[in-house]
């Protein structure tokens, strides 16, 4: 089980000085749709030049172009680009095609995805490395969570890993360990913390037991 700490509400010096507190702790960087929007790809370089020892996940939440968008990633160094489970099978497939040229893993995201034991299992078809159940923001505002979601695709996906996100803090931590994903993701649980390190620690600690 890997922990992948999501940077959302931060421009890049931000980034580079909160995964420089927690490298040690962490498998993954993610750099969330809103740093990419605000920072463009360059944060993904960045990152990635700064701290190559850790894998980084550009979170695009590519709904079409598939083989473009990854390619762009890829370029700027991701090791991981998502693409949404909400998108046509085109987009993903071609996502998946390109990301293999490039050494690069695709994570499909399954936000408000509707019926989604149904679309696990047709993703899990399509070759993609990871599917992940996510509540949003916007979701997590109104209670909402993604772990009765886990527990859908841990019985439907057989091929790809899995993986999940949405307000999980340290109190809720060893609920997600239990239903055992191969990817947890933790943004403001982490950046969030007065002490971010002992927080990451505490958590790689947790998932190291999954
Ligand atoms: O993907 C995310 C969200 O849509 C904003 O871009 C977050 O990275 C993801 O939800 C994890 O963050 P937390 O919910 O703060 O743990």
């Amino acid at each position: 089980m890997e922990l992948q700490l999501a940077l959302d509400l931060v421009n890049i010096p931000e980034a580079k000085q909160i995964v420089a507190e927690v490298q040690e702790h962490i498998d993954i960087v993610e750099i969330g749709t809103p740093v990419v929007i605000n920072e463009g790809l360059r944060a993904v370089k960045e990152i990635k030049e700064q701290f190559p020892s850790l894998k980084v996940l550009a979170d695009l939440k590519v709904m079409d172009a598939g083989a473009y968008e990854v390619m762009k990633a890829a370029e700027a160094g991701a090791d991981i680009v998502t693409i949404l489970g909400a998108t046509d099978d085109a987009t993903i497939r071609g996502a998946v095609e390109e990301a293999k040229k490039h050494n690069t893993k695709i994570l499909v995201d399954m936000i408000n995805v509707k019926d989604i034991e149904t679309r696990a299992r047709e993703i899990d078809a399509l070759g993609v490395d990871y599917i992940c159940v996510h509540t949003g923001y916007d979701l997590q505002a109104e209670g909402q969570s993604p772990f009765e979601q886990l527990r859908i695709i841990k019985n439907v996906v057989k091929n790809s890993k899995t993986a999940v996100a949405g307000g999980i803090k340290l109190d809720t931590l060893p609920d997600v360990v239990k239903a055992n994903p191969d990817l947890v993701i933790v943004g403001g649980g982490i950046t969030g913390q007065a002490d971010k390190k002992a927080v990451a620690a505490e958590m790689q600690r947790l998932v190291a037991q999954g």
